[in-house]
Formats: structure tokens, C-alpha cells, sequence
């Protein structure tokens, strides 16, 4: 009995840290030299300044959105501010097949991909549920099956380069917020999807990164207009030293980053890692593996 709670303990132990401790390898900005990246939701916000912070680091960049005006100054910054190539795709991602020409447009601008951000969203409006199916429908067009439909078009890509998918979430992705159901919903079904997908890849040793990330209240125009009268007494974070986090997590192929890192602590759930360890030792994966390829 002493013997197996000793082994429990050390696997709890072993679990724990393999999922909380920070990467060792530290991040330096070359490693985003020549690389290139996709940022989707550049032309404001944290996606902007994504594109902002690579440019810096010498990226070849692609970004979208739907506003033309804004992606046209995005891209002349990036140039100033030193990246290697600055491209813009403009159009609706609401539109799958607009999201999947994205990619393979991309691709033949850069002559591959190394890294893909996914990080637009529909504008959001705080209310109650008000039985609009349509509309729930439309936000898990552009939050989350647009995110499918890039990551599906991009995988053969960054199988070549052994390259990294980075996907923004929420803390309403973990946690549960009243009057953003929609929002809400699709942010957990991109966890689900990607903490899956992330499983998978390491099953058939497929070497492309997947990191999740976790944000906190952020002081985009948009975030800080639409919770103005709504959410009170909270001060959000910044937007500059939110999309370092993104960058970094991605370039050191972190399984998931939270930012600000106070909210850490809401992702943690050892049951969850302990349950999802148990569960992965019940599947027979060799003959999973034999038996289906990786397309
Ligand atoms: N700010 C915050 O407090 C938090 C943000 N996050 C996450 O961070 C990410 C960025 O958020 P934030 O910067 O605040 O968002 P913003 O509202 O500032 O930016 C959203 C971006 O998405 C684009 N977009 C909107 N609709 C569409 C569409 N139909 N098709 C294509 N692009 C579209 C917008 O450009 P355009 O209008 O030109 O299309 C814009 O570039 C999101 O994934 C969000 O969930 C997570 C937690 C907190
Ligand atoms: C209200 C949430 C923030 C709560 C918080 O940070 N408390 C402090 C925790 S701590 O003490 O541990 O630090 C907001 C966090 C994320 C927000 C939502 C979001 O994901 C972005 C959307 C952006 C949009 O433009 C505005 C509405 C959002 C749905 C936004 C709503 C409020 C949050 C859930």
C-alpha cells in the first residue's frame, strides 16, 4: 500500500510538473528571423501588434482581416519596423472558403509556413441569450470552424517545416461568463478541438507545435468599449506585452501560455491531467497508429 501511494505521488508529481513548469529553452527574438507567419485579426487589437512585434524580429508576414484600409497601414508599418515581406488577404472568415484561399495564398506569397496565428474574432455583444440560433451559428463560423478550416489547409505545410499553429483563446474558454454564450461556446470548442488535435500529433509523431492561449481582460479598443458600464473594478492588461506572450509561447512550442499570468491558476486542474493520463493508457496505441495514417 505505502509502495503504491508512493508511485501515485511521483506520478502526480511527474504529471504536474511536466504541464505547469515553463519551458527551459529561453526565448531570443531571432528565432522569428525569416520564419514565415500568418496573423489572422491583424488590422487592430492584439493581432496588430503580433504583427508589429514580428516585423520587429524580421518575420515575412501575411496578415488578414476584413477592413482593407486598416491591413494596407498594418503592412507599411511592418515594413518600416524591419520584417522580411509584408503581405495583406483581406475578406471575411466567415466565408471558409475565403479562410482556406488565405492559407494556400499565403503559402505561394512566403514559399511555405512556419508559424499560423489564429486570432480574429466577430465583434462581440455582451447580452442574454435571446434564442438567435443564426447568430450562434455565424460565431461559430468565424471563431471557431474557420480556425479548422486554416489549421486543416496548413498542416501539410508545416509538416515540411516542422512548423507551430498558435491559437487564442480566453479565460471565458475555461471558465464559465454570463452574457457572452456564443464567444463562450466557441473558445471551449477550440480548447477541446486543439488540446485533441495537440494529443494527436504526438501520437504519430507529427513534430508541429500547438499552444493554446489563455487571456485575461486586454485593453483593446474593442474589449474596453464593449465591457465599459458592464464590468467594473478590473484593470486590463496590455495589448504590446500580450502579443510578446503569444509570440514566445509559439517560437518555444509551449502547449499553453496565460496571460497575465495571475490567471494561471484557473487552469489548474490536476484531476483533469490526472483523468486525461489514465484515459490515454486505456487506448491501444499501436494498433491505432498502424492502422491509421496522418494525412
Ligand atoms: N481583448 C481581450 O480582453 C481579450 C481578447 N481575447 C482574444 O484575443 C484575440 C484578439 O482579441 P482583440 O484583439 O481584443 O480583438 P479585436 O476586436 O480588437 O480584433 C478582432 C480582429 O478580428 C477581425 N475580424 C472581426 N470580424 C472578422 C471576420 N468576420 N472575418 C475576419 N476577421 C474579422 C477584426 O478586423 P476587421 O473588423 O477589420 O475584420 C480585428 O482585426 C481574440 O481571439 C480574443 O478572443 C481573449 C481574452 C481577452
Ligand atoms: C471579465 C473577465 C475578466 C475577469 C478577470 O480578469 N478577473 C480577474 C482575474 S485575476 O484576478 O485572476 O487576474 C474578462 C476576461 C476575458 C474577457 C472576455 C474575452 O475573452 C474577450 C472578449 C473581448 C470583447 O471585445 C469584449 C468581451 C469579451 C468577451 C471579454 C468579456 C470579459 C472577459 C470574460
Amino acid at each position: 500500500m505505502a509502495l503504491l501511494k508512493k508511485c501515485f505521488l511521483s506520478a502526480l508529481g511527474l504529471l504536474l510538473a511536466y504541464y505547469f513548469y515553463p519551458a527551459t529553452d529561453s526565448f531570443r527574438p531571432e528565432m522569428l528571423q525569416g520564419k514565415r507567419v500568418i496573423v489572422t485579426g491583424a488590422s487592430t487589437g492584439i493581432g496588430e501588434q503580433i504583427a508589429y512585434h514580428l516585423a520587429r524580429m524580421g518575420a515575412h508576414l501575411v496578415v488578414t482581416a476584413r477592413t482593407e484600409a486598416k491591413l494596407k497601414k498594418v503592412i507599411s508599418e511592418c515594413l518600416k519596423l524591419g520584417a522580411a515581406s509584408a503581405h495583406f488577404i483581406p475578406g471575411t472568415m466567415e466565408d471558409l472558403v475565403f479562410a482556406e484561399q488565405v492559407v494556400t495564398k499565403a503559402g505561394k506569397l512566403m514559399g511555405g509556413l512556419d508559424m499560423l496565428i489564429l486570432n480574429h474574432i466577430a465583434p462581440v455583444n455582451l447580452r442574454f441569450f435571446n434564442g438567435d440560433v443564426a447568430s450562434i451559428r455565424k460565431v461559430m463560423d468565424i471563431n471557431f470552424f474557420s480556425y479548422i478550416t486554416m489549421t486543416s489547409a496548413a498542416l501539410p505545410m508545416l509538416k515540411v517545416t516542422n512548423g507551430s499553429i498558435v491559437v487564442v483563446s480566453s479565460i471565458a474558454g475555461k471558465l464559465i461568463t454570463p452574457l457572452i454564450a456564443d464567444y463562450s461556446a466557441a473558445k471551449f470548442a477550440l480548447d477541446g478541438f486543439y488540446s485533441s488535435l495537440q494529443k494527436e500529433l504526438q501520437l504519430m509523431n507529427v513534430n508541429i507545435s500547438i499552444t493554446l492561449c489563455i487571456l485575461g481582460f486586454i485593453n483593446t479598443d474593442s474589449a474596453v468599449k464593449s465591457l465599459s458600464g458592464i464590468v467594473e473594478n478590473i484593470t486590463p492588461s496590455p495589448k504590446e506585452e500580450c502579443a510578446v506572450e503569444i509570440i514566445k509561447g509559439g517560437a518555444l512550442r509551449q502547449k499553453v501560455i496565460a496571460y497575465p499570468s495571475s490567471i494561471y491558476i484557473s487552469m489548474w486542474n490536476p484531476i483533469r491531467t490526472i483523468q486525461e493520463y489514465f484515459i490515454l493508457l486505456t487506448y491501444n496505441i499501436d494498433n491505432i497508429t498502424r492502422n491509421q495514417q496522418f494525412s
